[in-house]
């Protein structure tokens, strides 16, 4: 076995813990609640007991927030799309947040709310590490475009904006500083399984590479992770980010997402994903998205949920393989 793991890009573990409650790139209350949810059950200590000075962020002003969340509903609109606004800049703040951290070679592990504070932290790594891979794991691509989103829910577009895949001129004002500095061949996808046909018309189109529940069941999800990694740093010396949706999962391990889908990932699947990534050395990021503990029909739902979320973190950062 091997001891302990090494983070090629920091000269000493430590992390940030980036604190994103935001809720407005969705319709469903609670997932604001996530990061608190994630903190009570230890995720702080547990990650200080696998050797990492940690300290915790909070780049946002949770009281304005909620505030502007009860105007938003009426005010804060570009045709369908939902609080541009608003989810503009809250994912500014997260991108400052995380470029800092990232300057001061903090592991940043930001912990959503809903994924749409992925422009924010995405960005601000690419900026970084222009030829960082992305592993985007998820149920679905998030890739909407504000022509093609039916939702209109700025949580199913994080990936159009990373890209600059929207024109300016049809893009809301508060949401042109995103760089879009993603290419296409710099992002995969594990675990997708409910796709909008407009995002199946864009991934064919610009030849991403996407791994689907089917491919999971097909090659086996070590296999799955191999092509992943193959598809975004063929030569395998590229820094790594990885943005998890926990909906990726199966609903049986994560009760408590907004956008549940079955047919999901198994917990040790979902977890192998983030074992190997450390594994690498190579990893520079993580965001941990779309605990909404509020979903949660019993005590059981929202334990099961907010465990697998730190679960997921400790993995990343080297549980597994002391
Ligand atoms: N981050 C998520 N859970 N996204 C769900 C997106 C669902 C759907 N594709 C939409 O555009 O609204
Ligand atoms: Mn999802
Ligand atoms: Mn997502």
């Amino acid at each position: 076995m091997t001891c302990d793991p090494v983070f090629d890009y920091l000269p000493e573990k430590k992390l940030s813990l980036v604190l994103a409650p935001f809720s407005g790139g969705q319709p469903r209350g609670g997932v604001e609640n996530g990061p608190q949810f994630l903190l009570k059950h230890g995720l702080e200590n547990d990650l200080q007991e696998l050797g990492w000075k940690t300290k915790v962020e909070r780049p946002l002003d949770e009281e304005d927030i909620s505030k502007r969340m009860k105007e938003s509903t009426v005010t804060d609109s570009f045709g369908i799309i939902k609080r541009p606004n608003l989810v503009g800049e809250v994912a500014e703040k997260i991108y400052k947040k995380v470029s800092q951290c990232l300057g001061e070679t903090s592991f940043p592990v930001t912990l959503g709310g809903d994924h749409s504070i992925a422009m924010g932290t995405v960005s601000a790594v690419v900026d970084k590490y222009p030829d960082v891979g992305v592993l985007w794991i998820d149920a679905h691509a998030d890739i909407n475009t504000v022509k093609s989103t039916e939702s209109g829910n700025l949580h199913g577009c994080p990936v159009s904006f990373l890209m600059g895949l929207n024109e300016e001129s049809e893009m809301p004002e508060s949401l042109k500083w995103i760089p879009g500095n993603l290419r296409p061949e710099k992002i995969v996808y594990i675990g997708l399984r409910d796709v909008d046909s407009g995002e199946k018309k864009i991934l064919r189109d610009l030849g991403i590479k996407a791994f689907s529940m089917y491919h999971v069941d097909r090659y086996g999800i070590n296999s799955v992770i191999d092509m992943a990694l193959k598809a975004i740093d063929p030569e395998g010396n590229c820094p790594i980010m990885c943005s998890y949706d926990v909906d990726a999962l199966d609903p049986l391990y994560v009760p408590a997402t907004g956008t549940p889908v079955r047919g999901g990932l198994t917990l040790r699947e979902g977890l192998f994903i983030v074992e190997r990534l450390a594994e690498t050395g190579k990893l520079v990021a993580l965001d941990v998205v779309e605990c909404n503990p509020d979903l949660g029909l019993s005590d059981g739902h929202i334990v099961d949920t907010v465990s697998a979320g730190c679960a997921i973190a400790r993995c990343a950062l080297g549980e597994t393989l002391l």
